[in-house]
């Protein structure tokens, strides 16, 4: 029997947008979305259950009932050729011409990221399809206003995509009269018109997989890509994803991930600025953790340490890469002093996970690229990976993954002022069509602005908290910062930018998110209202 498609596409198609949005395409879509959306539902629903057992005082532990995957003896699949060696992964947004600098940027892969570095305009999300469709093909160029003509080199970086997390929409798709999962919408387009070009070219379809909180979410994309490459008639396995353990929750249950996906994955990922968020997030309302300004909570703080170490043992031990994250330090090509303290930091940061025994590592800009690659040359010399580092002196309890105890870490007025004015300036930039920014020589993206908009709620909705000079943190002050720090914004942007950007929105969107009583879940919900 043939079902008519009940598919609606609720926007304008821009040219070529008809080639992606296929009606074959479509159909592929609208079956992922009847068979999953249910179990994606029910999923979310869970978290929202786990999320209360937190607030009363429930802590996270190691699950009982997968103690047998953790402790027998298994290994995840085969590694292809191409993701053997990932010494330096490049990210970055998925508009023509970054993807063309990334590809071309000497780094090893690149990750095309539709989650934390883009804003889901849909003009963003389905030219971002076709810009990867072109690329894979090797017929993309972009020529600038100045006649500056991009196009790819020989040898370029092994193409990675991220889809954005279970948590998002894509309202510009409706299934039946139902708005699509977003994750389902990136990967799906992707897949469908990508995979077997991929493998006529000896790489194949991989995947970064964002934002999941347990095993049941990897189950749920395992279903996915085994339902995926059924339907493309492409043998189990052809698909190779990277889990980003980027929430607390999901650091409990590293075994069971890459056990549940055990045919499809080649490796965990660090994802240190949502691990943080999430960590803030899920135990916000306990008055014994409290967390002080952002640039305390770095990399070598007890549950930092703990959360890397027990993620580089868990992959050696299943034979999986362990990849590093992204530090924030972006150089600027016109300012010499700015540039010699990022590749200061960033080579500290890269030689410090190199020696933590990951196999590669993240960098957000073209120049990073081979200050990573040296700090892991040197300590991984000519072998593609170390995942014969077996760390087994690494011994991690479920105390240490939440012992939030940084010592020295202070709440200041200035880390207060600096996550209101990043908060805005970052929202500002993902309302006008932009997910990843420079912001004071920081990459500012969606999961390090979630950081900065959580402080600020937890600071004020825990009872009496106060900055260190002893000033509470109340309403009445965080509004007067925000009024501040708008002003502040305006001065520095311009009144042309800060009008056309909705800079005022965003203040607006940032004061609701940290006064309203109830936590809203990702800051990304109620700022996807306002763009097309
Ligand atoms: C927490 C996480 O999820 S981290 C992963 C998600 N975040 C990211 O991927 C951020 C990626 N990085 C970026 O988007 C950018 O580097 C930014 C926005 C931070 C800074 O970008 P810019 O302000 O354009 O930097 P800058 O002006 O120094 O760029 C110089 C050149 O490098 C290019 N470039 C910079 N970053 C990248 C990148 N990540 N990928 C490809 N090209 C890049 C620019 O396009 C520019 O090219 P051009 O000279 O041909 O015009
Ligand atoms: O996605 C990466 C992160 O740090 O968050
Ligand atoms: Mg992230």
């Amino acid at each position: 029997m043939i079902l008519e498609s009940t598919a609606e596409v609720k926007a304008t198609l821009k040219k070529g947008f008809d080639q992606i949005l296929t009606p074959q395409a479509l159909e592929f879509l609208e079956m992922l979305h009847h068979k999953f959306e249910p179990r994606r539902q029910e999923l979310l629903k869970r978290r929202t259950k786990q999320q209360e057992k937190l607030h009363h005082g429930h802590t996270l532990d190691f699950l009982p009932e997968t103690k047998e995957v953790r402790s027998s003896s298994w290994k995840v699949g085969s590694i292809p050729d191409d993701m053997q060696l990932r010494r330096v992964e490049i990210t970055g947004p998925v508009d023509r011409k970054m993807v063309i600098n990334a590809l071309n940027s000497g780094a090893d892969v690149f990750m095309a990221d539709f989650e934390d570095a883009t804003s889901p305009t849909w003009e963003n999300v389905v030219q971002g399809q076709l810009n990867l469709r072109d690329a894979i093909r090797r017929d993309i160029d972009f020529t600038v206003q100045n006649g500056k003509t991009y196009r790819l080199r020989e040898k370029v970086a092994v193409l990675n995509v991220r889809p954005r997390g279970w948590h998002l929409l894509e309202k510009h798709l409706l299934i039946g009269g139902q708005e699509i999962a977003a994750s389902l919408f990136d990967f799906g387009l992707y897949f469908f018109h990508n995979a077997k070009e991929l493998l006529s070219r000896k790489s194949g379809p991989y995947f970064y997989l964002p934002k999941l909180e347990s095993h049941l979410e990897a189950r749920l994309w395992n279903d996915v890509f085994v339902a995926a490459q059924e339907a493309l008639h492409l043998p189990i396995g052809t698909i190779k994803a990277t889990v980003l353990i980027e929430t607390i929750t999901a650091a409990f249950e590293m075994d069971e991930i890459l056990y549940e996906l055990r045919e499809h994955i080649v490796g965990l990922n660090a994802g240190r600025w949502d691990y943080i968020f999430s960590a803030i997030k899920k135990f916000r309302k306990r008055t014994d953790v409290l967390f002080p300004d952002r640039t305390d909570i770095t990399m070598q703080v007890p549950f930092m340490k703990a959360y890397t170490s027990l993620l580089v043992k868990t992959c050696h031990k299943r034979g999986a890469h362990a990849m590093g994250g992204m530090a924030a330090f972006i150089p600027n090509r016109h300012d010499p002093g700015v540039n010699e303290n990022a590749f200061k930091k960033v080579r500290a940061d890269k030689a410090h996970e190199a020696q933590a025994g990951f196999d590669g590592t993240w960098v957000a800009h073209p120049d990073l690229v081979p200050v990573a690659r040296d700090e892991f040359d040197k300590v991984l010399g000519d072998k593609p990976h170390q995942k014969e580092v077996l760390c087994e002196h690494v011994q991690v309890q479920a105390e240490e993954l939440t012992n939030f105890a940084i010592h020295g870490g202070k709440i200041t007025e200035a880390g207060l002022r600096l996550n209101i004015h990043v908060g805005i300036m970052y929202i500002g930039s993902w309302l006008c069509g932009t997910g990843a920014a420079a912001i004071h020589n920081l990459m500012e993206d969606a999961a390090t602005a979630e950081i900065s908009r959580a402080q600020v709620w937890q600071w004020l909705h825990q009872p009496h908290t106060t900055t260190a000079d002893g000033q509470e943190i109340t309403e009445a002050r965080v509004l007067q910062l925000i009024q501040e720090e708008t002003n502040h914004i305006k001065e520095e942007i311009g009144l042309a930018k800060f009008k056309n950007c909705h800079f005022e929105r965003a203040s607006q969107l940032f004061s609701e998110l940290v006064l309203s009583t109830c936590f809203v879940d990702f800051l990304t919900l109620p700022a996807y209202k306002y763009i097309d």
